[in-house]
């Protein structure tokens, strides 16, 4: 069991401030993921959390106790690196055990740890081969083997997965989750630029950016109730469609006048005053649908993808802007050139004005987060 409390936490090398006011409070047994834009400080915050890096301001607790100035190995903590950082020389158990050769543990000790370790990691035929007779899936398996046998209160994972191949990629994620459903009472914190890993394995998810925390919560929540345009643009890929239009009647719904032509019923409130307001109307491309009716969005299709399981359409691809795309559920043929209306349901739309969501305006309460399921069973 540990919590951790990150507490305006600040990371800067000379005078170029790298993190600010970074406050997280993680509860013991949570399974957190980093995520964000290329070079916005993951790895330094993780690293910090670590003791591999120091910190600059503010202060990191584990368990109530401040960690600032305690060395890494006094902290509980086991770290899993992108790169394995595997001892060549050494066997699979060898370097399963180095960590507890260190620690002056017993032979028996460090014989059932690496045992256990290996069974709960299907590393068990391997365990005296050296590592460069391993996959590399079995590679990244001995160096969260390492992590295992020392049974510390926090995990700490950096990019663990970049290293392997799509199918691996998948099945050491499985592998991951499984891992934290055996050890409810661990807390885990990973770095990742992979949607998928944060998605299926956070029980939170922090979105860094621009040095600071853009939005904290669970994975369906950022996706459904981004705070910002940036937020609503980094969860979810293809990217949130987002179409700039102006507010023409409020309420309970809002009506949004789309500057392409279109019109949309949106199921945010707006008020007495909001009319006329600026907005950017936010949809997924999953979440639009051909129609007859009124549309949001009308557009020749410029380029169509087709995935199998779905079929991109691209719009304006010529223009100077961001394309729109929509996603349609299967296989599609003879859309490429073709004129579409789409829309969306009102409960699957957002409205942002000067790039925040008007979901979490000032005054407004929101209930708590509720996915909008698609069916039932
Ligand atoms: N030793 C250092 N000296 C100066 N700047 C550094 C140093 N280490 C990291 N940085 C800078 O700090 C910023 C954050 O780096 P970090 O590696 O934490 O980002 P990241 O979000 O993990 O990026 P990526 O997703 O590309 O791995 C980057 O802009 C990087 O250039």
């Amino acid at each position: 069991m540990a919590d951790l409390k990150l507490a305006d936490i600040a990371k800067s090398y000379g005078d170029v401030n790298v993190l600010k006011n970074i406050d997280l409070d993680i509860s013991s047994g949570e399974f957190i993921v980093f995520v964000g834009p290329s070079g916005c400080g993951k790895s330094t915050l993780l690293r910090m959390i670590a003791g591999l890096e120091q910190i600059s301001g503010g202060t990191l607790d584990i368990d109530g106790q401040r960690m600032n100035d305690i060395p890494p190995s006094q902290r509980g903590i086991a770290m899993v690196f992108q790169s394995y950082a595997l001892y060549p020389h050494m066997t699979v158990r060898d370097n399963m055990a180095f960590a507890l050769k260190i620690a002056g543990k017993s032979r028996d000790e460090i014989r059932d740890a690496t045992d256990r370790a290996g069974k709960m990691l299907q590393l068990t035929p391997y365990l005296d081969r050296l590592p460069k007779a391993l996959s590399g899936g079995q590679r990244q398996r001995v160096a969260i083997g390492r992590a295992l046998v020392r049974d510390p209160k926090v995990y700490l994972f950096d990019e663990p997965l970049s290293n392997l191949d799509a199918a691996l990629r998948v099945a050491t994620r499985i592998e991951i989750a499984q891992l934290k459903e055996s050890m409810p009472d661990r807390t885990m914190v990973y770095v990742t630029h992979d949607q998928t890993e944060a998605m299926t394995l956070a029980d939170r998810i922090v979105v860094l950016a621009g040095g600071g925390i853009a939005q904290v919560g669970a994975p369906l929540e950022l996706y459904e109730r981004p705070i910002n345009e940036f937020v609503a643009g980094f969860i979810g890929s293809p990217a949130m469609n987002l179409l700039p239009g102006k507010v023409t009647a409020v309420g309970e719904e809002t009506t949004v006048a789309l500057a392409g032509g279109g019109e949309a019923r949106v199921a945010i409130p707006t008020r007495a005053g909001d009319e006329g307001m600026p907005v950017n109307l936010g949809v997924r491309p999953e979440d639009m649908f051909e129609t007859d009716g009124p549309a949001l969005f009308e557009g020749k299709v410029d380029l169509t993808e087709a995935l199998g399981e779905v079929t991109l359409l691209y719009f304006g691809t010529n223009a100077e802007t961001v394309p729109v795309i929509a996603k349609l559920p299967g296989i599609h043929a003879g859309y490429g050139g073709r004129t579409v209306r789409l829309a969306a349901k009102p409960e699957a739309m957002h409205l942002f004005h000067d790039g925040e969501s008007l979901l979490y305006r000032d005054g407004v309460e929101l209930p708590p987060y509720q996915p909008r399921v698609a069916s039932a069973g």
